[in-house]
């Protein structure tokens, strides 16, 4: 095994720049340049050769003005036809341009045969669990857009907060992922190798970089999956318990070796970021024991080994595993307690083009509570770090959306900084993520970030990161004579050092090596990563800027409270940022389950109104079926008279009772109502033919009483008088009309003295010697006590004896009418009235019964 000293690696090119990310000499060109310029500071450049420098500069803009002119010139309009020369140049331009820098011209390692993708190739390997938790479901694998998917689904364990979490919000306690594919418990490592690392070999063999790195919780089984057990290592045969690295080396040593590629050579770097600090795992002093000396402030002092064999790349594996920092924890007797990343470059001797794999194993996010917590500096620099990677992977994935300004804090850790150099880069898309899941219920909750962590990568599209992520933030700064710099363009003195590089490349050296003796290594104090500076300071520089800030001679005791109250406030901040994830999350959540109670509800409404449609219908349908077969029934009875059957429809005896009876009540109350109808109308009739004789009668009374007065006041008052009583003998008078006999109802029998006039004055003296006849006056509109005239002079009353009982009252009975008493008669019902001013006699009385007054008038008693 041949190790290269690491200066040697640094130093054996001619443009002796640190090239573990070397792409960025046409990326991020200018931050290289930066550092250049500090290799060759505007101090030593005299003004003369600067004005030479500019002379020079200003020729090759003359040149290239030149070169447009004649480019235009052959170009011009109406030479685009296919096959033009304007066209063939333009497509030469194009394609040019669309290159990706380094890209190995020869055939024999032409990139891979697999489809090239746009996002990151995300996996999900679960490995082996004792217990028999079933938390994760793999689905069978799809074909979505041409491509293979396989999605997994979770089941939260009844003992997970997820569960709980999800049961309190009514939302499923299943949720669903999708990976490129899913390598199940009992996945082979080579399944795995051959599905993720595999498909880059090529590329990387042709000059394109490739990265994969395993995430996952604490003993997901991230180191199994990179490096496999140790012990293994050992033999140069496959063994199938290799991981992905040591496959990935003998890949490359068996396809190098077959295409016939002598100038191919392989290296190798092995580091760890542990608490934000990088450590070279395969320095000189890291082989003989861990020192400080292995602590390098930059990627450009970590040591790069030549491997020429197998063995030795097995053997470079092993050491740094020995190497790399691992503690036990009560989850894991042999956790990484940092990131560990190896670099495999292969470089191109002949063309010195220089192209990478990367395969990192990093740290295993964790909480403080369930590892222990006696490592709280470690667990927070892990969780940092990773939090600000799902950070930048959230801010690709927005940056390839809508949201192009998101700012992606690539600074923020060591370990961001590298995955930004090939990300930025043009092979993004050569990027596996490899999610490690341990099925046990007990890690279900971390495991759910984790997942969700996975999506958002599968979600970045590496084409669409705007070109301005790629090379992020022109920045201002100034040189040290007050210049100002301007990142992504060219300084004049970045013009200067770039055409002396160009021109006089050993000058450049000299001065470069000039510097390097004059400053310590890491004198520059340079980014690890050399990216351009962004005026957005991360925290950890900022600490940094701190603890350099700090007054000289301050106490080491408070400068050891600032740093483990910094470190708790990191921890805190950690846990924080997680805990505002988790709610944002559940916030989404909570959206998500008010969105479906709205649709659930509406649904139920829906349901219940149509299902008491359906019954109502139902109700109504069944009332009509009755209804209709009993009129079928009562057709039937009818048509075949059969009344025994007829009567079971008839209603109970006693409600039919109640109808009988109802039906004669009404035909009674009809009956009476006619009735009563006759006798209005007969009444009516009568009592006008009443009115039409009591008319007449008035009429014939009103003559005679003329008559009778001029007899009183003439001579012929005897005779008149004979007259009257004789035309009263005969005068009957007829109440309603009837004549007497002819009708029995009503009869009113009138005697002479009745009938006279009450206003007839007479003579009485001289009558009551002529007509000496008791006189009764009688009224009676009784039919069933007609009252009859006994003879022809004395009409007998019923009660005749009560005024006839004694002589004296026989004496007193005999009446004669005041000659001019007046007795009126009551025009509605015929009756005579009691003479006015007349006192009652004891034998004047109205008589209930017959409904009539019988009068005695006593004449000597007026
Ligand atoms: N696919 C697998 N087959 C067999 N054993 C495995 C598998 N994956 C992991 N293991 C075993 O599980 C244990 C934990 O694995 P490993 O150390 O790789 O986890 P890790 O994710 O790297 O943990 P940490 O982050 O704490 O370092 C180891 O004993 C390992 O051998």
């Amino acid at each position: 095994m041949e190790r290269i000293n690491e200066s040697s690696i640094l130093s054996d090119k001619e443009n002796d720049i640190p090239d573990m990310i070397n792409y960025e000499e046409s990326d991020l060109n200018n931050s290289r340049i930066d550092q250049d310029v500090s290799y060759f500071p505007d101090a030593n450049v005299s003004l003369e050769s600067e004005r030479d420098l500019n002379t020079t500069l200003n020729d090759t803009i003359q040149l290239k003005k030149n070169l447009g002119e004649t480019f235009d010139q052959l170009t011009k309009p109406g030479q685009s036809e296919p096959g033009s020369f304007r066209l063939s140049v333009a497509e030469k331009i194009h394609e040019f341009e669309m290159k990706p820098p380094h890209t190995l011209p020869f055939d024999s390692f032409e990139s891979e045969s697999e489809p090239e993708a746009k996002n990151f190739s995300v996996y999900l390997r679960l490995r082996p669990t004792a217990n028999s938790d079933n938390t994760i479901e793999i689905l069978p694998k799809t074909t979505v857009a041409g491509k293979s998917v396989q999605k997994i689904r979770t089941h939260a364990p009844a003992s997970s907060h997820s569960f709980k979490v999800a049961r309190a919000g009514g939302s499923s306690t299943v949720k669903e992922f999708e990976f490129a594919e899913v390598f199940a418990q009992d996945a082979s490592q080579q399944a795995v190798y051959e599905r993720t690392v595999s498909p880059y070999i090529n590329g990387v063999l042709a000059g394109e970089s490739g990265l994969v790195f395993c995430y996952g919780i604490t003993n997901a089984g991230k180191t199994y999956t990179v490096t496999g057990p140790d012990k293994t290592l050992t033999s140069e045969s496959v063994n199938q318990s290799w991981g992905l690295l040591p496959r990935a080396l003998k890949h490359l040593f068996e396809l190098s070796g077959n295409n016939g590629t002598p100038y191919l050579s392989l290296h190798m770097s092995y580091f760890e970021i542990y608490n934000e600090k990088i450590f070279d795992l395969l320095s000189v002093e890291t082989m003989t024991g861990r020192t400080a000396a292995h602590l390098k402030k930059s990627l450009h002092s970590i040591s790069l080994h030549r491997v020429p064999s197998l063995a030795d790349g097995l053997t470079f594996i092993s050491q740094a595993k020995t190497n790399r920092r691992c503690a036990t924890n009560s989850i894991n007797k042999e956790s990484s307690r940092s990131h560990a990343i190896c670099q495999i470059q292969v470089l191109n001797e002949s063309s010195n083009i220089k192209s990478n794999l990367w395969i990192v194993d990093l740290a295993g996010s964790e909480r403080s509570k369930r590892t222990g917590g006696l490592r709280q500096q470690e667990a927070a620099n892990i969780n940092m770090s990773l939090m600000t990677l799902n950070q930048c992977l959230e801010g690709l994935r927005s940056s390839a959306g809508d949201k192009k300004n998101a700012v992606i804090p690539w600074r923020d850790s060591k370990l961001t900084r590298l995955f930004a150099a090939h990300w930025m880069g043009p092979y993004a898309n050569r990027t596996s993520m490899v999610i490690n899941v341990n099925p046990a219920a007990s890690d279900f909750d971390e495991t759910q970030h984790v997942l969700s962590y996975s999506s958002v990568a599968r979600n970045i599209d590496t084409s669409s990161i705007p070109k301005e992520k790629a090379a992020p933030a022109v920045t201002v700064e100034y040189d040290n004579n007050g210049h100002r710099m301007v990142s992504g363009k060219p300084t004049l003195s970045q013009k200067i050092v770039n055409v002396i590089k160009k021109l006089s490349p050993h000058r450049f050296n000299a001065s470069r090596k000039r510097k390097e003796n004059s400053d310590d290594h890491d004198a520059n104090s340079s980014d690890v990563f050399n990216f351009p500076v962004n005026h957005k300071k991360s925290r950890t520089e900022l600490v940094k800027k701190d603890e350099k800030n700090a007054p000289h001679g301050s106490n080491s005791t408070d400068q050891k409270e600032i740093n483990s109250l910094k470190m708790k406030v990191s921890v805190l901040e950690v846990e924080n940022q997680m805990l505002k994830t988790q709610n944002n999350e559940l916030q989404a959540d909570v959206d998500q389950l008010r969105d479906q109670i709205e649709s659930i509800e509406a649904d139920v409404r829906d349901e219940v109104a149509e299902e008491m449609e359906s019954q109502m219908r139902a109700m109504s349908q069944q009332y009509d079926d009755i209804i209709e077969k009993m009129k079928l029934q009562m057709e039937h009875l009818v048509s075949s008279g059969t009344v025994a059957s007829a009567s079971k429809l008839r209603p109970s005896r006693g409600e039919q009772k109640i109808v009988e009876l109802t039906e004669q009540l009404e035909e009674c109350e009809e009956e009476m109502q006619r009735m009563r109808k006759d006798q209005e109308d007969q009444i009516a009739v009568i009592s006008a033919k009443f009115e039409e004789e009591v008319s007449k009668k008035d009429a014939e009374l009103h003559s005679l009483r003329e008559k009778l007065e001029k007899v009183l006041k003439g001579k012929y008052v005897n005779s008149f008088a004979i007259q009257i009583e004789r035309s009263n003998e005969t005068l009957v008078r007829e109440e309603g009309g009837c004549s007497q006999g002819s009708s029995p109802s009503n009869p009113i029998l009138l005697d002479d003295t009745q009938s006279t006039p009450d206003s007839l004055d007479v003579e009485c003296e001289e009558i009551d010697e002529k007509n000496t006849q008791q006189t009764d006056i009688v009224c009676s509109p009784d039919p069933a006590f007609p009252l009859s005239r006994k003879n022809k002079n004395s009409v007998r009353h019923p009660f005749e004896e009560l005024s006839s009982n004694s002589q004296s009252e026989q004496h007193s009975e005999v009446c004669w009418m005041k000659p001019n008493a007046t007795l009126k008669q009551d025009p509605s019902t015929g009756f005579f009235l009691r003479p006015k001013g007349r006192k009652p006699k004891d034998a004047e009385y109205w008589d209930k019964n017959r409904g009539a007054w019988r009068l005695s008038v006593a004449m000597n008693d007026l």
